[in-house]
C-alpha cells in the first residue's frame, strides 16, 4: 500500500480508538479484518504509529494544538507526529509541507510543559503515582513510555531453556535468557512466532517476565489440588500446570467464557493433561463453594486497572477513571474473600495483579488480613529465593513489587497469604521446599 493511503488509515483508526469505547487492540484487529490488503510491513506501521500516539497522546495533542500550521484534523496531524515507518515511507506519506510541520513541531522543546503533558498521563493518575512513588515517579512515569519487549516462558513440561536458546541462536534471532524468572527468555526483535516450530510444538508461550514469577510464588507442587480463580486465557494456568509436572488437578475458574476459550488451543500446544477449565458465574458460584476448604493452593489473578501494563496497553491510560479503579477494588476485595474459602489450613494465595496503583495492591491485602485473622502475610523474598530466584529488589514491604523502570517488566504486585494450620505455628516457609524438578 501507498504510505500516503496508509497515513490516512491511521488517521481513521486513530479516529475509532481516541473514541475509547473498546480496547485499543480489538479496534486495530477490526481494522485488519476490513482490510485484507494491508501487508505485513504495512500492518506493523500502522499498529506502531497508532500506538505511539496513544503512549504520547497528551503530548502530541498539546504540541499540535499549539502549531496548527498545516490545518486538517487532529487525527492526521496526531498520525503525522506518531508516524513510525522508515525515513523513506515518512517521506513517501507525507506533503513537504507536513514534512516541514513535523520536524517543527517536534524539535520543540518540551521541558516548558508540565511532566504530567511531557510524560502523557492524565492529571488524576499523574497525581496518584507521584504521591506513591515519591523521587521514584518520573523514572516510572518515562519508563511506562517505552515499548515493551517480547519475553517468551519455556515449558519445562516440554523442554529447558537452553535448549530453546540454542533453537534461536541457530535461527540467527537475538535472544537471551532473563535475569529473575528462570524459564524467561527475551527476544530481541519481534519475529512472527506462528512461524516458529517451538513455538507450534508448545515449547514457548509469551509471557511478560514480571507474570512468570506469579506462578513461582505460589510454588505448587505435584499431585496438589490448584485453582487459578482468574486464569482468563490462561497464561499463568500454563505455567502452573507445568510446575506441577502434568499432575493433581488445576481448576482454571473465570466468569469470561470467550476468555477461558482462548486457554483451549494453549492447552492443546503445551501438553498439559492436569487443567480443568470451569466457568463460573460470579465468586460465589456453587462450583466454587464445593471446592470450600479443600484446595492446596489459589491464585488470585485479580481483574484490575491495569495500569502496570501501560507499556503494551497504552490505551488503559485513557480508558480508567478514578471511579472504574474504586469500582475495581470491590470486586478485587470480594474475589479474594471468596477465593479464601477454598483453602485448607496451611493452603497458600497469592493475591495478584498489574496494577502499580496502591489501593489496588497493598491496601487489598491489608483490609483483607485485618478480617481474616486465621490468614498471615508470607515475605515473598524468602519464597522467591526457594524457588532459586535471586533479585530483594523485587520485594517491597514483603510482597512482590514489579516496576518497569526497576526490573525491566510489566508492573506487577503479589502478595503470598497463608491460611494458618490449627496448630498455629507462624508462617514456615523454610519447610516448603522448591518445585519439584
Ligand atoms: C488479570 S485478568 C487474568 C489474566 C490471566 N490470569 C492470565 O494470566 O492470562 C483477570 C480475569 O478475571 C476475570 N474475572 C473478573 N471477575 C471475576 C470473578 N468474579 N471471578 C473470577 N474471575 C473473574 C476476568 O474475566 C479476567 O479474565
Amino acid at each position: 500500500m501507498k504510505p500516503r493511503d496508509l497515513l490516512y488509515i491511521a488517521r481513521d483508526v486513530l479516529r475509532d480508538m481516541l473514541r475509547f469505547d473498546a480496547a485499543a487492540d480489538a479496534v486495530l484487529s477490526r481494522w485488519f479484518r476490513a482490510k485484507p490488503q494491508l501487508g505485513k510491513t504495512d500492518r506493523q506501521i500502522l499498529a506502531d504509529t497508532v500506538y505511539q500516539v496513544l503512549r504520547h497522546l497528551r503530548l502530541f495533542q498539546t504540541l499540535a494544538a499549539a502549531d496548527d500550521g498545516i490545518g486538517g484534523p487532529m487525527e492526521v496531524r496526531l498520525a503525522i507526529l506518531g508516524w513510525s515507518g522508515n525515513a523513506p515511507s515518512l517521506h513517501a506519506a507525507l506533503t513537504p509541507e507536513q514534512l516541514e510541520w513535523r520536524k517543527r513541531v517536534l524539535a520543540q522543546d518540551a521541558m516548558a510543559l508540565p511532566e504530567a503533558v511531557r510524560w502523557s498521563l492524565p492529571e488524576w493518575l499523574a497525581t496518584a503515582l507521584q504521591a506513591h512513588y515519591g523521587a521514584e515517579y518520573s523514572a516510572l512515569a518515562q519508563s511506562l513510555l517505552r515499548p515493551a519487549p517480547l519475553d517468551l516462558r519455556v515449558n519445562v513440561q516440554k523442554t529447558r531453556r537452553e535448549a530453546v536458546l540454542d533453537v534461536f541462536a541457530r535461527l540467527d534471532l537475538p535472544a537471551r535468557a532473563t535475569p529473575y524468572s528462570p524459564w524467561g527468555i527475551r527476544l530481541e526483535g519481534k519475529p512472527a512466532l506462528q512461524d516458529l516450530t517451538v513455538f507450534r510444538e508448545g515449547w514457548v508461550e509469551v509471557q511478560d517476565e514480571g507474570s512468570q514469577l506469579l506462578p513461582l510464588l505460589l510454588a505448587p507442587r505435584r499431585g496438589e489440588m490448584v485453582v487459578d480463580f482468574c486464569a482468563g486465557a490462561g497464561g499463568k494456568t500454563l505455567a502452573l500446570g507445568a510446575m506441577m509436572r502434568g499432575t493433581g488437578r488445576l481448576y482454571a475458574f473465570d466468569v469470561a467464557d470467550y476468555r477461558l476459550a482462548k486457554l483451549k488451543p494453549r492447552l492443546q500446544r503445551s501438553g498439559l493433561s492436569n487443567v480443568y477449565p470451569v466457568a463460573i458465574a460470579h465468586e460465589r458460584d456453587e462450583r466454587v463453594k464445593r471446592l470450600a476448604g479443600k484446595v492446596d493452593r489459589v491464585l488470585v489473578d485479580a481483574p484490575c486497572s491495569g495500569l502496570g501494563t501501560l507499556r503494551r496497553n497504552p490505551d488503559m491510560k485513557w480508558r480508567q477513571k478514578p471511579e472504574d479503579v474504586a469500582e475495581l477494588t470491590t470486586k478485587q476485595t470480594n474475589i479474594l474473600q471468596a477465593a479464601a474459602t477454598l483453602l485448607k489450613p496451611g493452603g497458600r494465595l497469592v493475591y495478584a495483579t498489574c496494577s502499580i496503583l496502591p489501593e489496588e495492591n497493598g491496601a487489598i491485602v491489608d483490609a483483607f488480613l485485618a478480617s481474616h485473622p486465621e490468614f498471615e502475610r508470607v515475605p515473598a523474598d524468602s519464597v522467591l529465593r526457594q524457588q532459586g530466584v535471586e533479585g530483594d529488589d523485587l520485594v517491597t514491604q514483603g510482597d512482590l513489587q514489579l516496576l518497569p523502570n526497576r526490573h525491566a517488566t510489566d508492573g506487577f504486585y503479589a502478595a503470598v497469604l497463608q491460611r494458618r494450620a490449627p496448630s498455629a505455628r507462624p508462617a514456615d516457609v523454610a519447610s516448603d521446599v522448591a518445585i519439584a524438578n
